[in-house]
């Protein structure tokens, strides 16, 4: 069976300290509940990941993106042998221009952060091991497999997306 197809969005901005932000979110309900995510979501059947991934920050923070305006930074897979429903490709998605402020919506409770104080304790696992490269401006192909409790990276590999 083909795996989930889902999409993140990074929207980066300059901070006020000269220090690149962040807008992540706090997911208050479903896959994820509790941990501080990207914002993202599914690709409905029909829509291009990048269209899904303008919906999904539309729906889970009131800015308006274009789709046409979103990178594509990364592609990557979230295998959990042990819980297999959970598997997924996401498109990896970041965007500098949009409109609007951020709100919090009954999914997720946006916040900026530093791109140097990213909050990993708090996210998945795998966010520590390709997000910094990212905002570094990499372009990245990953898999990372977790491990029996579904919340340790027991294997990743990472290299360039071409
Ligand atoms: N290991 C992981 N690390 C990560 O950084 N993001 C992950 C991840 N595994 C899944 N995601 C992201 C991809 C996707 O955007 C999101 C899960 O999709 P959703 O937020 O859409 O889930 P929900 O169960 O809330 O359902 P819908 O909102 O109905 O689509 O979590």
């Amino acid at each position: 069976m083909p795996l989930q197809s889902t999409c993140l969005c990074l929207l980066v901005r300059d901070g006020a300290d000269g220090v690149r932000e962040i807008l992540l979110g706090h997911k208050k309900t479903g896959f994820g509940r509790g941990k501080i995510v990207a914002l993202g979501g599914h690709v409905e059947p029909g829509e291009s990941p990048a269209v899904a991934a303008a919906r999904e920050v539309k729906e889970e923070s009131g800015l308006l993106v274009a789709a046409d305006a979103l990178t594509e930074s990364a592609r990557i897979t979230f295998l959990f042998p042990e819980r297999p429903a959970w598997d997924m490709e996401v498109a990896v998605f970041s965007a500098t221009d949009w409109t609007g402020e951020p709100a919090e919506t009954a999914e997720i409770r946006p916040c900026w952060f530093p791109v140097t104080a990213l909050p990993f304790d708090r996210m998945w696992d795998d966010g520590k091991r390709w997000l910094p490269r990212v905002l570094d401006g990499e372009r990245l192909r990953a898999a990372f497999s977790y491990a029996a409790d579904n919340e340790t990276v027991a294997a990743a590999t990472i290299t360039p997306l071409t």
